[in-house]
């Protein structure tokens, strides 16, 4: 058994713990960064990194299927070469958990960096079992909790018996599947859906919701939902999931209760996309009385301390919007408020922009319609469909639209875009929303033609 003692632990190599780590040990603490897998949490192994990797893949052979509407002939038939998509994507990740552990431990001497899974010993007391035969003890002025979320497995009679996959195996698959089934039409869902359709798998969504994205608009939902029909994907909403079996040919069933009745679905490979759980259950918070809500998120105050002085979460795992540059941000809340003087900075009330990868891309910023209805906040819409915009028509890419609420002082109040590059738009529509423009500015602003920006000039011609 080894004891160390150091100014600050941090559990979870996620997208906050990592930079925490470097700032404080660049402020003079001496740091213990523990991690159970490898360096750079989900984000960088099993998430963002990997998945919009492999999503390139499949948008370049989407264009190469679709080069012929352009007037170019390729001749033959394209293929996916499975193995290598999966080789591009891990020599990247490769390159960058080199990069992050070179970041740490070897460039800051006050970093110690231990492998193996972390669990309490007492409130800032931690063991970490490093090896079978290799235990250590931690004890800690402040610890920081940045343990992340895995997949939500959910509890559908037989599912436990079959080899269903989640993402994090599906990222390593070596064969296109022939039939991907894929329960859970949310961010994963989609993305990975469309991914694998545009490799050539036949493609089954399944959703006990009524819509894809539960959080979204109608009009949004609708939109993207028809565009992946339209690429071959189907759908079943407001579908349960009663059992799951795979035959011993191989072939799995899944039985629905739908709406209209029973249905039989069969596949080759299931993969479970039903939401995240948080990495809480295995750190013994039991001896720390850090109190969690009923999921077993860590609960934190606007400063992301628990209710135990001096141990913090970060990051997915105290719960809320599940993205990576809010993990980033709980970083920058934690830093300014222990290390920086000036004002305190919060984790609540910051904006929340983000994007699903799919093709239309969703970009979304600010309140949504709904959300705007159900706070009885006053607005109006602007709406274009994409296709009256210069670039789509040059492009071909006419699929989507944008839609901006305005509020009464003429204001942007949020944003939900439909089309290529539309998170970088959305951002635009942040930088707006930030710098309190009216919409009238951007509507009257120089923009270079003809870029997709130029629908800045042009989505508010219907405003009433
Ligand atoms: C397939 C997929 C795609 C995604 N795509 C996007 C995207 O495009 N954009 C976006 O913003 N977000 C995306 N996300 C979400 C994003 O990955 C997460 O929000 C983000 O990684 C959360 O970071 P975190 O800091 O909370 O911790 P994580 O990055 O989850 O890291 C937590 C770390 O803690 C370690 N750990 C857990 N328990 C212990 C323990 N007891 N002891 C030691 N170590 C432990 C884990 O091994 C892990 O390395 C995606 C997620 C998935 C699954
Ligand atoms: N582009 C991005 O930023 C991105 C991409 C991927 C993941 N993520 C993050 O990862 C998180 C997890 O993604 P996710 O797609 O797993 O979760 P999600 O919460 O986005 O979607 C889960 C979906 O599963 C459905 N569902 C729940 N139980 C079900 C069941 N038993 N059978 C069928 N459907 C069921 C829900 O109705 C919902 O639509 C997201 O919340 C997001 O924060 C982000």
């Amino acid at each position: 058994m080894s004891d160390y003692s150091c100014d600050a632990l941090i559990i979870g190599s996620g997208q906050a713990g990592n930079p925490l780590a470097k700032a404080l040990a660049e402020a003079g603490q001496t740091v213990i960064l523990v991690e159970e897998a490898h360096l750079g949490g989900s984000c960088l192994n099993y998430g963002c990194v990997p998945t919009k990797t492999m999503l390139a893949s499949a948008e370049r052979m989407h264009q190469v299927c679709t080069a012929d509407a352009l007037g170019i002939r390729l001749g033959g038939v394209a293929q996916v070469d499975m193995p290598a998509v999966v080789a591009r994507k891990d020599a990247l990740l490769e390159k960058s958990r080199r990069g992050l552990r070179e970041s740490l431990a070897p460039k800051h001497d006050n970093i110690t960096v231990l492998h193996g899974q972390a669990a309490f010993v007492a409130p800032r007391k931690v063991r970490v079992q490093e090896t079978a035969t290799q235990t250590s003890e931690i004890t800690a002025k402040q610890v920081f909790i940045n343990t992340g979320t895995r997949a939500a497995i959910p509890d559908v009679p037989g599912l436990a018996d079959v080899d269903y996959l989640t993402t994090t195996e599906l990222l390593d698959v070596q064969e296109v599947p022939e039939h991907l089934l894929i329960l859970g039409g949310g961010y994963i869902g989609l993305e990975f859906g469309q991914m694998f359709r545009r490799f050539g798998s036949r493609v089954t969504i399944i959703d006990t919701g009524s819509q894809v994205l539960e959080r979204e608009d109608d009009d949004v939902c609708e939109c993207l939902q028809t565009s992946l029909e339209a690429d071959g994907i189907e759908f079943f909403l407001d579908a349960k999931a009663r059992h799951v079996s795979r035959s011993a040919a191989g072939q799995l069933t899944i039985t629905l209760d739908t709406k209209h009745g029973e249905r039989r679905l069969h596949g080759t490979h299931l993969l479970v996309a039903t939401g995240r759980q948080p990495n809480s259950d295995q750190l013994n918070l039991a001896v720390t009385g850090i109190k969690t809500d009923e999921k077993g998120y860590i609960q934190v105050d606007s400063r992301l301390q628990t209710n135990v002085r001096g141990v913090y979460a970060l990051g997915d795992v105290h719960g809320g919007p599940q993205f990576t540059h809010l993990s980033y941000d709980d970083f920058r809340v934690v830093r300014d408020n222990l290390l920086h003087q000036g004002p305190r900075r919060s984790a609540k009330q910051r904006p929340l922009p983000y994007c699903v990868f799919t093709d239309p891309q969703l970009g979304r910023i600010g309140l949504s319609e709904t959300q705007a209805k159900d706070a009885g906040v006053a607005y109006r819409v602007a709406k274009i469909p994409l296709h009256i915009l210069s670039r789509a028509q040059h492009t071909g890419q006419h699929t989507g639209f944008w839609k901006v609420l305005v509020g009464a002082d003429d204001r942007i109040l949020g944003a939900a875009l439909l089309g290529p590059e539309a998170g970088d738009i959305m951002t635009i529509l942040q930088v707006a929303m930030a710098g309190r423009l009216r919409y009238q500015q951007l509507q009257n602003m120089v923009i270079a033609h003809p870029i997709w920006a130029e629908g800045l000039n042009v989505v508010w011609r219907d405003l009433k």
